[in-house]
Parts: C-alpha cells; sequence; structure tokens
C-alpha cells in the first residue's frame, strides 16, 4: 500500500533555497519513495519559483484565502508532483524570502492552503515555523471525512514565528484556537508552537538535538512543551541526496574524485586557491561555508584565526550573515593576505568546489539541530572539525586514540564553542594533516561512511504508517 504525504514548506530546492530546509524539503521525496511513500511537496509561488517550473496547470483556487486570491499550481519536483501556491499579494515580490513585515500573513496563509488541501492525503508533514500553522487549522478547522495525521518537523527552534496577539484576528481559527495549548504563546500568537501542540508526532534532525530541545539551553522558550510532549518526539537525522552531492559525478568540480582516488583533489585545491587569491602552498587549507552567525559560532571563530594562521593553515570562506561578523572577517582577510579570503555572498557552485578541495571544514556551532556542512565534508574528504552539539555530535567521530585505533575517526570534535576549544581542535587538526597517511584514513573513513537517506526515509515512513495504523 502506498502513503500519500503532503510536504510543506517555505523552500525546496533546487528550486529556492537559503539554508539546509530546502535541501531536506528537496530530497525528503526520493527518500521515501522506496518506502512505500509517495510524497507531495509545497511551497509558495516566490518569483523564483515561478520562473523556474514549467507546464503548470491550475488545480485549485480561492476567492478569498485569507484576504487574498490564490490559486494553487501543480508541476514537478523531480519525479515527483509539486504544488505552488500562488499567492501574488503575499508572494510576488522582490527580495528575500523572509522577514517581511507581513510573514505572518504569507506564512498562514501558506499553512491554510495546506490544510484546505490535506484531506486527499494521509498526512500533512509540515516543516519549521512557516508552515506549523497547518496542524492547527487541521485541528481547529478539519473538515476531512477522513482523518489526515500531522508531523511537525523542527529543523531549527530558534525560528519560531512569534508574532501580536492583533494578528489572532487575521488568521480565521476559531476563538478557542486562542489558548495556551493552541496557537497563544508568552500573550501573543507563535506558530511553531501552535504547530507543536496540534501535531500528532513531532520529529527533529538529529537524536542528539530531540533530547537537547528538552532542555532551557536549547529549547528556547518550548522545551516544557517539547518535554511534556516527549513520547512524540522523534529525533531523525539528516542524510543526503546522492544526485546532488557525489564527488564522483559532481560537475562543480574541475577533478572528480573517490575515496581510492583522494590524490585528484589536489586540482581543486589549486582551483580554490586561485579564485580566493590565497598563497600556493600544501599545508592545510581550511574552508567555512555557512551563515554568518551567532548560532554559527562565527564570533568565535574570528577569535581563532590569528592561531590558525600562525599555525601554517589558510582558510577559505564563503558565507553572509550578521554585518559586524562580516566586517571582522573581511578585516581579517584584510590582515592575512594570501592566508585567509573571504567571499560573502550565496554561492551554491562555489560551495561544492570548496568542499571538494579543501582540507577540513570547520563547523564551531552553538547548537546546530542536523548541520548538512559536515555531511557534506564527510562525503568530500573535507574533513569536519565540529562542536560537539545537536546533529554534529550524531554524525562525526572524534579522532581520538581509540577511534583512531579503531580505524572508525572521521574527523574532529571540540566542547562549547570557545576561543580555547575551537583553538584547540585547529591545532589538532594542522597536527593530525601533517601525518599524511593518517589523515587519508580519517577522510577515507568518512567517505565511506553511510549519510545516505535511506535508514532516515525508512524511519520517517515507519513513523508515518504508525500514525495512519498501516503499520
Ligand atoms: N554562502 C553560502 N553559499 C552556498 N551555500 C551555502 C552558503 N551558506 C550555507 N550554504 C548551504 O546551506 C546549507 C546549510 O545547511 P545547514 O544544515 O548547515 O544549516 P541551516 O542552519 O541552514 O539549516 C537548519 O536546517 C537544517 C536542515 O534540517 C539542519 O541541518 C540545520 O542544523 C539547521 O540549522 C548547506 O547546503 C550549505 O552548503
Amino acid at each position: 500500500m502506498t502513503l500519500s504525504v503532503l510536504s510543506v514548506a517555505s523552500e525546496a530546492f533546487p528550486l529556492v533555497k537559503t539554508g539546509g530546509l530546502a535541501d531536506v524539503v528537496g530530497a525528503l521525496p526520493d527518500a521515501l519513495a522506496p518506502h512505500g511513500v509517495a510524497t507531495t511537496t509545497l511551497i509558495p509561488g516566490y518569483p523564483a519559483v515561478g520562473k523556474a517550473v514549467k507546464g503548470t496547470k491550475v488545480v485549485r483556487r480561492w476567492r478569498d484565502l485569507l484576504g487574498v486570491e490564490a490559486r494553487l499550481l501543480g508541476a514537478r519536483l523531480g519525479e515527483h508532483p509539486l504544488l505552488v501556491l500562488d499567492a501574488p499579494a503575499l508572494f510576488a515580490r522582490a527580495g528575500g524570502l523572509y522577514d517581511q513585515t507581513d510573514d505572518w500573513h504569507r506564512f498562514a496563509a501558506l499553512s491554510r492552503a495546506a490544510a484546505d488541501v490535506a484531506e486527499g492525503f494521509d498526512v500533512l508533514h509540515a516543516h519549521d515555523w512557516q508552515a506549523a500553522l497547518a496542524p492547527a487549522y487541521l485541528r481547529y478547522c478539519g473538515t476531512a471525512q477522513r482523518r489526515t495525521a500531522s508531523v511537525m518537523t523542527v529543523h531549527n527552534i530558534a525560528f519560531q514565528g512569534q508574532f501580536g496577539a492583533e494578528i489572532f484576528a487575521g488568521l480565521d481559527l476559531p476563538d478557542e484556537a486562542y489558548a495556551i495549548d493552541g496557537v497563544e504563546y508568552y500573550g501573543g500568537v507563535g506558530f511553531l508552537k501552535a504547530g507543536l501542540e496540534a501535531a500528532d508526532a513531532i520529529t527533529t534532525v538529529s537524536p542528539t538535538y530531540a533530547a537537547e530541545i528538552r532542555e532551557p539551553r536549547f529549547g528556547m522558550g518550548l522545551e516544557g512543551l517539547i518535554d511534556t510532549r516527549r513520547d512524540r518526539v522523534h529525533g531523525i537525522v539528516n542524510g543526503i541526496d546522492p544526485a546532488v552531492w557525489n564527488p564522483e559525478t559532481d560537475a562543480a568540480l574541475p577533478s572528480r574524485f573517490t575515496a581510492r582516488a583522494l590524490g585528484r583533489r589536489k586540482a581543486n585545491k589549486r582551483a580554490v586557491e586561485k579564485m580566493f587569491g590565497l598563497d600556493r602552498d600544501d599545508g592545510p587549507l581550511f574552508t567555512v561555508i555557512s551563515r554568518l552567525t551567532w548560532q554559527k559560532g562565527m564570533d568565535v571563530l574570528v577569535t581563532c584565526l590569528d592561531e590558525l594562521v600562525a599555525g601554517g593553515a589558510r582558510l577559505a570562506l564563503l558565507g553572509s550573515g550578521d554585518a559586524h561578523l562580516e566586517a571582522a572577517l573581511l578585516a581579517a582577510a584584510a590582515r592575512y593576505p594570501g592566508r585567509i579570503a573571504v567571499r560573502i555572498g550565496y554561492d551554491e557552485p562555489l560551495s561544492h568546489l570548496l568542499q571538494g578541495g579543501a582540507d577540513a571544514i570547520l563547523i564551531p556551532s552553538r547548537f546546530e539541530p542536523c548541520g548538512l556542512t559536515q555531511l557534506y565534508g564527510l562525503a568530500y574528504g573535507c574533513v569536519p572539525v565540529v562542536a560537539r552539539t545537536g546533529g554534529l555530535a550524531d554524525t562525526v567521530i572524534d579522532a581520538n586514540e581509540a577511534a583512531l585505533a579503531a580505524g572508525v575517526a572521521t574527523g574532529f570534535q571540540h566542547g562549547e564553542a570557545s576561543h580555547h576549544s575551537l583553538g584547540h581542535a585547529i591545532r589538532r587538526a594542522i597536527a593530525a594533516y601533517a601525518r599524511p597517511d593518517l589523515w587519508c584514513a580519517i577522510q577515507r573513513n568518512g567517505m565511506r561512511a553511510d549519510f545516505s537517506w535511506s535508514e532516515s526515509g525508512r524511519r520517517y515512513a515507519d513513523l508515518y504508517k504508525s500514525l495512519t495504523g498501516t503499520a
């Protein structure tokens, strides 16, 4: 029997991406198909999506979707069905995907549309706060004869969609929904909170993060709710999409390679050096590919750059984010020409080249629900140096004596994001790099580890089956 799932999110690779959410939403349909799950993805009709999708058909119209006219367009996401919410008053805008003054309206409409079409599906799967009202609409406004189960996935609990109480009237929910076990949140409206209350199951993107968010340090105010519903919380680690991230076939690499032919990575390293204007040498080359934010520990990285350069290493960084972090990183690059180079911006092909050419990737996150760049690093022989938190702790095996002896080490972990612990990890990586046999073994272990979606796809499928009584 095939289960049908409506996966709802604000972004999906390759149509529209600002971060890891898009990668996961884009990869899920292929990941779930082998387990008897047919996935339809629903995303907003931003201008970029309108340009990228072809051959759309109108499958539904709303005269009044939370006050605006809207259509649902049917198209394809790879081999799978895609639904695009075409609501020009909300989504036909220039600029970023988020941080518009009417975000509550835009994403409430996305969620409302999802709930309206959900009755045709066995499961509604909502991702992050932008889709989180969908389970709440199902709960409070469901008209379906057939009960649709709901799953709420948290990709990052720091982003909650919190708004003032005055928006409640515009949500078209019954008054009873404005309650402590409904959408009310600290005197306002909480989208993610509402989804976490209403969904039949909650998932997050690694087992360690699933445990962490039950604590105040990581739960960002939602720890009580998560703890109360802990029996319904599942940690399912992300996989990587082999059609997009495979060093044997990656068109963004000047030189493709395998675990057996690691020597071919050198041409990619030369290409990175050239592109970033770095000195050409065979010493260790670190990379960072990241949003430049406090979450990602980028302020801590800035404090370790003198040591990194003093240790004979170089850094090629790609990212964008907080202005003060961009400025601090650019200042470091100006201080160390040839040793540190910073590219401010977002560049998908360049991120592939960096993974295929740099020796190690630094990820000193303060918290990290799963993290994908360490998984791409593992697959590309770009050894991850990571903070021991969330999915980073679950996916990288520290090169300590025991792991090295057992031949399973895949990277380097450090304690909390601090100057001291990140500096120590960088020094350990530089020392290991000086021993080519050891370094190659660490690279190969990572490249041979299984980060495909197969196990995680099965876990999502099992969860859907248990919720729909088809297990
Ligand atoms: N400047 C740039 N140019 C090109 N590409 C860039 C880039 N900056 C980042 N990227 C890419 O964006 C993605 C970032 O994914 P992450 O999982 O590392 O973090 P993010 O915080 O966005 O995701 C959240 O959701 C995901 C998915 O569940 C979780 O893994 C994660 O922990 C959570 O914080 C990667 O594909 C990376 O290569």
